[in-house]
């Protein structure tokens, strides 16, 4: 099914891929759509087809125990928190992090992906976003039943514009207790709006979104089982599992830039090389893309030269620029007799097995989904939305000129985003327990609402340290470096604990556990964040597409400057965060980036420049 290593090494292939993760498989399946074109995927991970644990939903934060399915990299130690640091798991195997995510599918406020393009990206805008992630979307209609059950909140799915044809199967799960509908409609209570279009561009609001689910098998879908197993068996598609690149391989060319010529990559203990006639493109997600890069003398000359690796083409913005969402939970207490079921039963052995039979019957608690979302601007979560905003707005003013080029026109977008109340802050209903300090109680169940920050200011680094391939980078998100981010932080945590005391969450709950009612006035709270929070795995833009001077990596053809062929297709080409979960984002820039490198797409023909006059 998957090469062999004598199908690869030394052979010659147009299109190298480093990375079988989410952007990879797709990026790969589109290329190998023209049979003429020779494609392969160089995977560190093993094939991770056909695993139970994979394909079981509801089993959130299981897989990173495994180290067959993740990668566990960690942070330096974190100065604002204590020194605490922190797991970022990612996936590794086919599918990459799609196949050990939360699953939930969310897309991006419109303005957000058109800011793309203002930063210097032509073509890279919401028309395109939303074609090109139709291309990936296979959306199922929940039944007439839950839409009823649900028709608080908008679920008239001809107003979504969601792609139907796409190969991934997306969902609401199986079971849909009555416990979601009853946080939305606390939330709805609470004065927050309905989402007016939620996965079409204006997410605002509180809304039910499906999953990466397929409604027939009751399991997962993610890149591998809609990218990977419907075309592996082209002729034209090679994928080497168990392989791990370690550099890219270039020439000098006669234009003065570098030319990728192969990648070395490591198999069974051995080093091999395979050749690349067209493009290398990097897919080694958001936070192993830069290194390979470093480890291939493309970067910060001070990086490359601690580390011995000799510059072939500085790049000052490489490794920085880097961002972060981060989420910490509310948990409330339970009443017995609230007449549904949490994922906390599945802590206990016997009700765990149980479950485990139900789903192979499509039935049970490992059906649920997180589903339950509100996406919210800090001006209708809190009263201080103004002063956040005007202290914000002095302390970039006092600091613009010891920036890094660009940073400055990201903030700027970043303070008008609070003030039109763009929903940096987002709201996630978790049917279980998951929060800190104190662990759940024994035969006890519990309703969690996640604080989410999606439009962070504080800015991290990710760097080699070492020129040996197998020594993980440095990887520093210098969480509250910007004290802004715990001041927005800690509105977002005041606002969802205050949902607590509206109905129906209020008849439901017992106490709120989690901090509880030790924890009282903004100083508290504050101390509560630094030592709770947690990261979401968005972590993103170690390889920004922005223009060079402004601390780019990437062109808005995925190409590193600087080379002829050498493309970055994954997370860390995204130039500024934005308000959602980044999967169906990746899945939108390998369509996207696909038909760029097949020279379907023209980013400057397809800028909202160009359609705007045309139109
Ligand atoms: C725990 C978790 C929960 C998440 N939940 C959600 C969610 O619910 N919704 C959502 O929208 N997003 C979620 N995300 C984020 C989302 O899954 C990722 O942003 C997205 O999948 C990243 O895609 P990628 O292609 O950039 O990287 P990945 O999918 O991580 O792919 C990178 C691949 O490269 C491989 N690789 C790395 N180094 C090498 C090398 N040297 N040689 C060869 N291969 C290499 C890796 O093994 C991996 O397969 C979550 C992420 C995590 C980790």
């Amino acid at each position: 099914m998957t090469a062999t290593i004598d199908q690869v090494s030394t052979k010659f292939f147009d299109y190298v891929i480093v990375g079988g993760g989410t952007a990879g498989l797709t990026l790969a399946a589109r290329l190998s759509e023209d049979p003429d074109v020779s494609v392969l995927v160089l995977e560190a991970g093993g094939a991770n087809l056909d695993e139970p644990g994979i394909l079981r939903p509801a089993s959130w934060g299981s897989h990173f125990t495994n180290t067959s399915w993740t990668w566990p990299y960690k942070t330096i130690k974190q100065k604002e928190l204590g020194d605490a640091d922190y797991f970022w798991f990612r996936g590794k195997g086919l599918g990459g992090s799609s196949g050990i995510n939360f699953m939930c599918w969310t897309k991006p406020p419109k303005e957000e992906i058109d800011e793309f393009e203002k930063l210097g990206n032509p073509g890279w805008n919401w028309q395109n976003y939303e074609r090109y992630v139709a291309k990936t979307e296979g959306f199922y209609s929940p039944s007439e039943e839950v839409i009823k059950r649900n028709d608080n909140v908008n679920m008239n799915f001809d107003t979504w514009k969601i792609g139907r044809d796409g190969p991934l199967k997306l969902a609401y799960p199986g079971k849909i207790d009555a416990l979601e509908n009853k946080v939305l409609q606390t939330m709805l209570n609470a004065g927050l709006p309905k989402a007016p279009h939620p996965l079409s561009g204006d997410p605002k609001g509180v809304f039910l979104i499906p999953n990466t689910y397929d409604p027939v098998k009751h399991t997962r879908t993610y890149s591998a089982t809609a990218f990977y197993v419907p075309n592996k068996d082209r002729p034209n598609l090679k994928v080497l599992i168990n392989a791990a690149a370690h550099r890219i391989i270039t020439q000098p060319a006669t234009n003065g830039k570098l030319s990728a010529v192969g990648v070395e990559f490591e198999y069974d203990g051995k080093i091999h090389t395979v050749n690349a006639q067209k493009d290398v493109c990097l897919a080694a997600g958001g936070l192993k893309s830069p290194q390979l890069l470093e480890l291939s003398g493309i970067g910060r000359r001070d990086v490359l030269e601690k580390i011995g690796v000799s510059l072939k083409a500085e790049l000052p913005g490489l490794g920085e620029n880097v961002q972060e969402h981060m989420f910490i939970g509310i948990s409330w207490e339970l009443k017995d007799d609230v007449g549904f079921e949490t994922v906390d039963l599945l802590r206990d052995a016997t009700h765990n097995a149980k479950h485990l039979d139900l789903h192979a019957l499509g039935e049970g608690l490992y059906t649920r989904g997180i589903i339950g979302f509100a996406f919210n601007g800090l001006n209708q979560l809190s009263s201080l939305a103004d002063t956040i905003y005007e202290k914000t707005k002095a302390k970039v003013l006092a600091n613009k000129d010891k920036y890094p080029p660009g940073l400055l026109e990201q903030y700027n977008i970043q303070l008008d985003r609070i003030k039109r109340g763009a929903p940096g802050q987002e709201i996630i209903c978790i049917p279980g327990f998951l929060s800190g300090p104190n662990p759940p109680k024994e035969g006890k169940s519990y309703i969690t609402i996640l604080a989410a920050m999606n439009h962070c200011f504080s800015r991290g680094s990710i760097h080699s340290t070492s020129i040996d391939p197998h020594k993980e980078p440095e990887f520093d998100p210098r969480y509250f470096e910007q004290e802004v981010d715990l001041d927005i932080f800690t509105e977002s945590v005041k606002y969802v604990r205050r949902l607590g005391e509206v109905a129906p969450l209020k008849d439901i709950t017992v106490n709120e556990y989690n901090p509880g009612p030790s924890v009282k006035d903004d100083a508290q709270v504050r101390d509560f964040i630094k030592k709770c929070m947690n990261t979401t795995w968005h972590t993103s833009s170690a390889c920004s597409m922005l223009p060079k001077e402004k601390g780019g990596v990437v062109d808005p053809e995925l190409r590193v400057y600087g080379t002829n062929n050498i493309r970055v297709v994954d997370l860390s080409v995204v130039p500024l965060q934005f308000a959602a979960h980044p999967m169906a984002t990746v899945f939108a820039i390998a369509e996207q980036g696909a038909d760029i490198i097949k020279g379907k797409f023209n980013p400057l023909e397809a800028s909202l420049e160009k359609l705007k006059i045309s139109a």
